[in-house]
């Protein structure tokens, strides 16, 4: 089985999220991601991922506001210096919490010059930070509609484009099976540039199990094929998060 990571974004939401991380190691999971992690002191979160032994592998940029903000800068032209600001605090954030990758969200744009600005935007951020690995998800516009990054092609493109080595695909099953309907198939055209996998059930981004999806195929592709990424839980339980943990066994 690949290696399980829980988003607490998502998960163990029963409690306060500086209860999370206990919860989720007391559950089996070795690492966890926090979408944003801005609202809560970057050192307590630290602290409760080395007292549990806890790896932290992702965090998004930019950081929203305490309402939720909107889902990103990096594409949406004139507004290359907020996504640099926030870039920085993201950064500052980094130093104390030390994800393996952060998701740079690209926000609600299209065509030509919102590619040439996540293009360049991009450019400048692994510049920026080149020992940071940083990640780009293609995300489903029914789930968020408008987001810029909504399909691999383009992913691959702007990867292509940036070439920078700590620029990498982040592959959501969930988002890849309402894109393109073929999870295994874009997995096997796209995600040899993936670092990170996160996964939910379809339609109803419940546990990873007993949906459209097959993850018992898709599992045992990436142990096949030696993925050495995590492998996150995105998703709403269906009752309780303890309650759903069977997919992961
Ligand atoms: O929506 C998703 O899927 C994500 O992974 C998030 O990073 C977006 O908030
Ligand atoms: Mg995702």
């Amino acid at each position: 089985m690949p290696k399980f990571c829980a988003n607490l974004t998502w998960l163990f939401r029963e409690r306060p999220l500086m209860d999370r991380f206990r919860a989720a190691a007391e559950a089996g999971f070795e690492a966890v991601e926090v979408l944003f992690p801005y609202d809560a002191p970057a050192q307590d979160m630290r602290d409760q991922m080395i007292w549990n032994g806890l790896t932290f592998v992702l965090m998004n940029c930019p950081p929203p506001n305490a309402t939720g903000g909107p889902q990103g800068f990096a594409a949406i032209p004139g507004l290359e210096d907020r996504f640099r600001r926030d870039f920085d605090r993201t950064l500052r954030f980094a130093q104390v919490l030390k994800p393996r990758h952060i998701h740079v969200m690209a926000g609600v744009a299209e065509g030509a010059e919102a590619e040439a600005t996540f293009v360049q935007n991009l450019k400048w951020a692994a510049a920026h930070a080149p020992k940071q690995s940083l990640t780009i998800e293609p995300i489903n516009r029914h789930d968020m509609p408008g987001y810029f990054l909504a399909d691999y092609d383009t992913a691959a493109r702007v990867l292509d484009a940036v070439a920078a080595p700590n620029l990498s695909l982040q592959f959501d099953a969930y988002h890849a099976h309402r894109i393109t309907g073929d999870v295994v198939g874009s997995w096997a055209a796209y995600g040899d540039r993936a670092v990170h996998v996160q996964v939910a059930g379809f339609p109803g981004r419940h546990e990873p199990a007993g949906g459209e999806i097959d993850y018992t195929i898709f599992f045992a592709r990436l142990d096949a094929e030696g993925y050495g990424g995590w492998v996150s839980g995105e998703y709403a339980p269906a009752t309780s998060t303890e309650a759903g943990l069977d997919w992961m066994r």
